[in-house]
């Protein structure tokens, strides 16, 4: 068995697996050679030789007997580690990104460490390196006993409480994602201020995106790469928030991608967030996009009445408790919860707004009053999108009748607008299944459910449909 007949199964493995693949998955792999029917390779980390064992195992055992070199087992053992990358390297990461250029000049202030468990002494001190864990302060009011549960973040919420109870690693990493102001950040700080509480010898860093790259191109300019690296390759739980800033940096997205198996395979936790699931972030690499669809992803879906009614009903308690006096007339949160459905965070600021204004005024708050003093937020939350602009507007891309969208025809060129259609409408509107089937020429809330099943599946694999609804929902969004 000779040098070669590794060369060989590695062109087969190319065409069969890509080159996306092979450049991050089967390249790194050293080979070892072949003993007594056990091919082995030294790989730069255990997460990468877990992952080809599971994910190409078979397919690099068929190409070694294809090669006349049966092999019964692959073996994977860890090299050393890799060398340092070149010091320029996230120069590029900057320039891409002008306005970042003073902030990352700018030594990361005290005020974000973000670390626990410690004594402040041992804090500064990640492995006894001297050096300051990094992290953005935490938002005293994000805990899960502040977070309402309703059906669109249940699962979201379950994840999040799993991680925060620790045991046994059992979904790494956690990639929570979904729209603005839908509670991802909540989410994460409850899952720190948990950690902080119940286990506060782990070290836990939350931190966003941003304050990553800001972290590693300083670390490039003084020369600290080295720190940095073991400063993020030991910390116990680390979370990054709207990983999406990193798509395009790549010399970031690089970093994040090492630091990210480092801890992986050392099994410590990593809670991703984003705006959007791993494939649909543009101009992220395909292996960071795999590696971070490897844990459980899970998104937040926009609020419902309910949720949204059980958010002001829990805000309410918690104001009453400072304003004993505080007075609202019935219905008042039932009108807020069902005219401002864009976001959790709009509904808070016309809470607290609310409040001021029936504090100073004095008086109970009344509908009359309510509409009055949110005038402004209500006006611009009528503009939410609707089922019939969202049929409009894909019926229109598509190039078919407005009527088909409702109509009986099956036939895939309308039946697959349709069930966007149907997708988008559960996304973008706080209609129930059963509401959107019903606008669709009174289907069944299972075919919209199914239909959202399939355009999520679709557009995992379809480039095509992924492009057209980013367009479509921006369209309807503007
Ligand atoms: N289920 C919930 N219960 C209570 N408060 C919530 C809930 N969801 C969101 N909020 C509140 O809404 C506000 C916005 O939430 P958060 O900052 O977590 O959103 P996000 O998803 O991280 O948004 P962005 O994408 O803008 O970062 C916060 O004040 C948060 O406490």
């Amino acid at each position: 068995m000779t040098k070669d007949t590794w060369g060989r199964v590695q062109q087969d493995l190319l065409k069969a697996v890509g080159k996306n693949n092979f450049v991050t998955w089967i390249e790194p792999m050293e080979f070892d050679g072949v003993e007594n029917g056990i091919a082995r390779f030294l790989v730069p980390t255990n997460f990468i030789g877990n992952w080809v064992s599971r994910n190409f195992g078979e397919q690099i055992q068929h190409h070694f007997s294809r090669a006349g070199e049966p092999v019964e087992r692959i073996e994977f053992s860890v090299a050393a580690e890799r060398p340092a990358k070149a010091a320029n390297a996230g120069a590029d990461d900057v320039a891409n990104e002008p306005e970042l250029e003073h902030a990352a000049a700018k030594p990361v202030m005290n005020g974000h460490v973000a670390a626990y468990g410690r004594s402040s002494a041992s804090r500064q001190s990640a492995s006894g390196s001297g050096i300051e864990l990094p992290g953005a302060p935490l938002d005293k009011r994000f805990t899960f006993d502040s977070f309402v549960v309703g059906k669109p973040n249940e699962l979201a919420h379950a994840a999040a409480r799993r991680v925060a109870e620790g045991g046994p690693v059992s979904f790494n990493p956690l990639f929570l994602y979904g729209g603005v102001g839908l509670g991802k950040t909540h989410l994460m700080h409850a899952i720190a201020w948990h950690l902080h509480t119940t286990r506060p010898e782990l070290r836990v860093v939350y931190l966003s995106a941003e304050q990553f790259m800001y972290r590693f191109v300083q670390a490039l300019r003084e020369n600290s790469s080295m720190q940095f690296k073991e400063m993020f390759r030991s910390v116990d739980v680390l979370m990054v928030d709207d990983v999406q800033f990193i798509a395009g940096k790549d010399s970031t997205q690089e970093e994040f991608f090492h630091t990210f198996n480092a801890l992986v395979d050392q099994n410590k936790q990593i809670i991703i967030s984003a705006d959007r699931a791993p494939v649909e972030i543009k101009k992220l690499e395909d292996r960071i996009a795999s590696r971070l669809q490897s844990g459980l992803v899970v998104d937040l879906h926009p609020t419902d009445y309910e949720l949204r009614l059980g958010i002001l009903q829990h805000k309410v308690d918690q104001y009453r408790e400072s304003y004993p006096g505080l007075r609202i007339q019935d219905g008042v949160l039932e009108f807020l919860a069902h005219r401002i459905s864009t976001n959790v965070r709009v509904l808070e600021g016309a809470l607290t707004k609310l409040f001021a204004f029936g504090s100073l005024v004095g008086r109970e708050i009344t509908l009359e009053l309510t509409q009055d003093c949110l005038a402004d937020v209500l006006r611009a939350s009528d503009r939410k999108v609707t089922v019939e602009e969202i049929q409009r507007k894909v019926s229109e891309h598509y190039n078919m009748r407005l009527s088909d969208m409702i109509g009986p025809k099956r036939h895939r060129t309308i039946a697959r607008p349709r069930q966007m259609a149907m997708y988008l409408a559960k996304k973008l509107t706080s209609r129930s299944l059963p509401e959107i089937g019903k606008r669709f020429g009174g289907r069944d809330h299972t075919t919209v459910m199914h239909a959202v099943k399939r355009i999520e599946e679709l557009k995992a694999v379809d480039n095509q449909i992924a492009e057209d609804l980013e367009l479509l929902r921006r369209m309807l969004e503007a």
